[in-house]
């Protein structure tokens, strides 16, 4: 198995604070892994290196076999998917579901062609479907409620066939229905043998869909655990994180996690 992203000692800093610190850690082909720490931990910083819009202060980050620094990122880029915040802001709200998930396969954020290919038209109607978006094809992308956006966001990032897929918080702001649906999505995509390597950031441990199979712990910019879900995945190693007594179980296939109660 060959890396999709290598980070060797990479820190970021800004104003003199590392916001990133020293970080090393690889991701290898078909890995799915999450990357779970408190608010300001990092955690969007790494991926935006990851997404080859950040460069480290100091190490190297390669990227699909690419070094950054190195390489035309213009060139990487429509190797990996990203669906966050950042990129849904970009978008225009005018733009039907269709169109926003359409221009992605040219590299793009707005409409400008008239007639858009069979073929890439065929391919953002399958992922439309699979994400559950179907019924919203002629819908404003700046009317969908948080849910379908996340969703809408997902299936664009797949359009341009990504080695890697990047997700930011996919399940930020979703109620429960909202959320269950999403973690189960997720699930099938993670267990899809011909989908791509996968990188999610989250706050809960509840948002991990089965099939995740690494989890990186990062707190004030340093990497506190890497590895298997299985393994790493732990009271101890969660509440280190996160700076506070948690208790961390499995059921079936999902994880929950508590604070135990102040004496
Ligand atoms: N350009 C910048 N200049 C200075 N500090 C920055 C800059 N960008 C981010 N930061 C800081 O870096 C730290 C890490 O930010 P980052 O967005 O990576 O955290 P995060 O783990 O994704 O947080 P959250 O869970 O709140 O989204 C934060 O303290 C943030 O305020």
């Amino acid at each position: 198995m060959s890396d999709v992203l290598e980070l060797v000692d990479v820190s970021v800093v800004r104003e003199g604070r590392a916001l990133v610190d020293e970080v090393s850690w690889s991701v290898k082909e078909g890995e799915r892994w999450v990357i779970l720490g408190p608010n300001g931990a990092g955690k969007t910083t790494l991926l935006n290196i990851a997404s080859s819009y950040l460069f480290p202060t100091t190490g190297t980050a390669t990227i699909l076999g690419d070094r950054l620094g190195s390489v035309d990122v213009f060139e990487l880029r429509p190797r990996i998917g990203v669906a966050g915040m950042a990129v849904a802001e970009k978008l225009p709200r005018g733009q039907t579901v269709l169109e926003t998930v359409l221009t992605a396969a040219y590299g793009m954020t707005a409409h400008w062609r008239e007639r858009y290919e069979a073929v890439d038209e065929e391919r953002a109607l399958a992922f439309l479907d699979r994400l559950g978006m179907s019924e919203f094809l002629e819908r404003r992308f700046g009317t969908l409620s948080e849910g379908e956006r996340k969703r809408t966001m997902i299936a664009r990032a797949m359009m341009t066939d990504p080695e890697l897929l990047l997700l930011d918080e996919p399940a930020a702001g979703l109620d429960l229905g909202g959320r269950e649906d999403l973690v189960r999505r997720l699930g099938r995509l993670a267990r899809d043998p011909f989908a791509p390597s996968m990188v999610m950031v989250t706050h809960h441990v509840e948002e991990i869909a089965p099939g995740f199979s690494h989890v990186l712990m990062i707190r004030q910019g340093k990497v506190t655990a890497a590895g298997p879900v299985e393994t790493e995945l732990t009271s101890r190693n969660l509440s280190h994180c996160f700076g506070l007594p948690l208790v961390v179980e499995q059921r079936g296939e999902r994880w929950t996690a508590q604070g135990l109660p102040l004496r």
